[in-house]
């Protein structure tokens, strides 16, 4: 049987790309908002509305543009998370950043399913694979960038809904990914240098991969 999959973007103009790319059904594809936050909130609603009208979903995909750490990703480019991490929620401390979980209050990791990941990379070759961080400040300065590339040395890029995404996904049981066109780069903040044309089309035609690259999923889960 098809898994119905749920594409969370942020805004419109990310989801309009994404569903240019699509032919065919299987995926629908929904602007939530900016921010973890309005990602949570928004997929949250989706998947239990869809829950409650008897047409669950099956799979859920964060996707949107996003930054990438300089030589890590280029733009233009694609990066499949395998993480998606709550970067900047936690608390500050004279000794460094203290993470959620060193906390007490939880996992600042979303779980990435590893046979959907497997499934998009086979179907996205050309894509970085690497942590996604989730922030609510986009990064501006080269402290700031710096201080997160040695945190996170797996990091590919950052984006601003992936683990609000996942946490909807996986209080719901479903399987998550996160997948980023990359429209800048990560740094001193310069939006006249964002690239926004080149990540929508990248998106567009990452999009028939979104199908493809979840088949596996519909037979892994009877
Ligand atoms: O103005 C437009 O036409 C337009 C079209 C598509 C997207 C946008 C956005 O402003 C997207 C906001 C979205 O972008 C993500 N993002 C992109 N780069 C970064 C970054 O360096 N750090 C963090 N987030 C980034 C983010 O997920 C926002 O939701 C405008």
């Amino acid at each position: 049987m098809t898994v119905r999959i749920l594409v969370a973007t942020a805004v419109e103009p990310e989801a309009a790309a994404v569903r240019a790319g699509l032919a065919g059904g299987g995926v629908e594809v929904a602007a939530v908002g900016v921010g973890p936050a309005a990602a949570a909130a928004g997929t949250a609603r989706l998947l239990a509305t869809a829950e409650a009208a008897g047409t669950p979903y099956g799979a859920v995909l964060s996707a949107g543009v996003g930054g990438a750490f300089p030589g890590r990703a280029a733009v233009g480019g694609l990066v499949l998370a395998t993480r998606s991490v709550a970067a900047d929620l936690g608390a500050e401390s004279p000794a460094g950043f203290l993470p959620l979980d060193q906390l007490g209050f939880g996992d600042p990791v979303g779980r990435v399913d590893p046979a959907l990941l497997a499934g998009l990379r086979a179907a996205l070759p050309t894509a970085v694979t690497g942590a996604v961080l989730t922030l609510s400040t986009v990064t501006g300065t080269e402290t700031t960038a710096q201080a997160l590339a040695t945190r996170f040395p797996d990091a590919a890029a950052e984006a601003m809904e992936g683990y609000g995404v996942a946490t909807a996904a996986g209080q719901a049981g479903l399987p998550f990914a996160e997948l980023r066109t990359i429209s800048n780069l990560i740094g001193p903040r310069d939006r006249s240098a964002w690239r926004l044309d080149a990540a929508l089309a990248a998106l567009t035609a990452a999009a028939p991969a979104l199908i493809t690259g979840t088949l596996a999923l519909a037979t892994a889960r009877p």
